[in-house]
């Protein structure tokens, strides 16, 4: 009979493999939804953790959501890193992914490598994201020569509202459909190992889905995508500014901790918080004798004033 201890392996809670980019497309390849949502901080690092997300996104989204700022061309590449560094401590298992911020993928090939090695080395991510089509397929084939492998992202470009004239959807005409899937298909073949669609007519996104090798992630772009993204704020109901279209709220967060802070604010107010029994420290009464005793005898007796 054998004397090892029987293994317990039901009562284990199942740790979950490390995801990859092989898992990835295998998850595509078996029509198998990836999840992706973004993270800003530890604690959503943790929970995408722990609650079966493929990929975390340190977005740049957020500029807006986490930072304030009215547009993510706002944020700078130190501030990225130090979002993607407290993210990286909680999401151990998901394949982390950074955005790159507005003008840090645009100085030329050598400044862009640089740029994406500090996030990896730095920030701790495993690959970065960029907004664009053709014209930055050269960058693209560069890092994922490099090792760096990269993820790409068409259709509504947030770090071009400006340019864009406000966040639009994208690809409605058979044109803009047509040079949408054109861009796809280039990014794919430069090395891009996923690529994100946003904001683009379901039609269009299933039928560049069909097209490619490389697993695409949907944001407004319909149920046929490979895997979907949602900003995390938004999934969740904290994020109170505007809501797109595409958007669907899975818990009510802001709301219970709006209310929340608001009982707190009462409850000190009025006296109610804290209870001197169930939430503060008591002292033994002997002690508190010797104390007073030592207060008199030093002449520190509280003014009478
Ligand atoms: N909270 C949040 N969620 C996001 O998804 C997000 C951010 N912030 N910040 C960065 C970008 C900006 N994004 C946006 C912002 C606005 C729309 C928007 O208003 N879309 C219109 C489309 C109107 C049209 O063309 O018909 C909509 O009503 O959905 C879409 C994406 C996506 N990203
Ligand atoms: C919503 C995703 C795709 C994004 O780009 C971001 O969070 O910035």
């Amino acid at each position: 009979m054998s004397v090892r201890p029987e293994e317990k392996s039901s009562a284990l809670p199942i740790s979950r493999k490390k995801v990859t980019l092989q898992r990835l497309h295998a998850l595509a390849e078996e029509r198998i939804p990836i999840t992706v949502i973004t993270a800003y901080d530890y604690p959503t690092g943790l929970r995408s953790e722990k609650n079966d997300i493929d990929i975390c996104l340190v977005g740049d989204s957020l500029a807006q959501v986490a930072l304030g700022y009215d547009s993510t061309t706002r944020l700078t590449l130190d501030e990225m890193i130090h979002h993607c560094k407290a993210v990286s401590r909680g999401a151990k298992t998901p394949f982390l992914v950074a955005d790159m911020p507005f003008g840090t993928y645009l100085g030329g090939v050598d400044a862009t490598v640089r740029n994406a090695v500090r996030l990896v080395q730095e920030g701790g991510v495993e690959a970065v994201k960029m907004e664009g089509g053709p014209e930055i397929a050269d960058i693209i084939a560069r890092l994922t020569s490099l090792g760096i492998p990269v993820m790409s992202h068409v259709g509504l470009l947030p770090q071009r509202h400006t340019a864009l004239s406000g966040y639009r959807v994208q690809g409605r005409d058979a044109l803009t459909a047509y040079s949408v899937f054109k861009s796809a298909k280039v990014l794919q073949d430069a090395g891009a190992f996923a690529i994100v669609l946003e904001a683009i007519p379901h039609q269009l996104a299933g039928f560049i889905t069909q097209a490619l090798r490389i697993p695409t992630i949907g944001i407004g772009a319909g149920p046929s995508c490979s895997g979907q993204v949602l900003v995390h704020d938004d999934a969740v109901g904290v994020w109170s500014g505007h809501k797109a279209k595409f958007v669907r709220r899975f818990a009510e967060v802001g709301k219970g901790a709006g209310e929340g802070v608001a009982s707190y604010a009462a409850a000190v107010r009025s006296g109610q918080f804290p209870d001197v029994v169930g939430e503060s420290y008591g002292m033994d009464a002997g002690q508190w004798q010797e104390f007073q005793k030592l207060v008199e005898s030093a002449g520190m007796t509280p003014d009478a004033s």
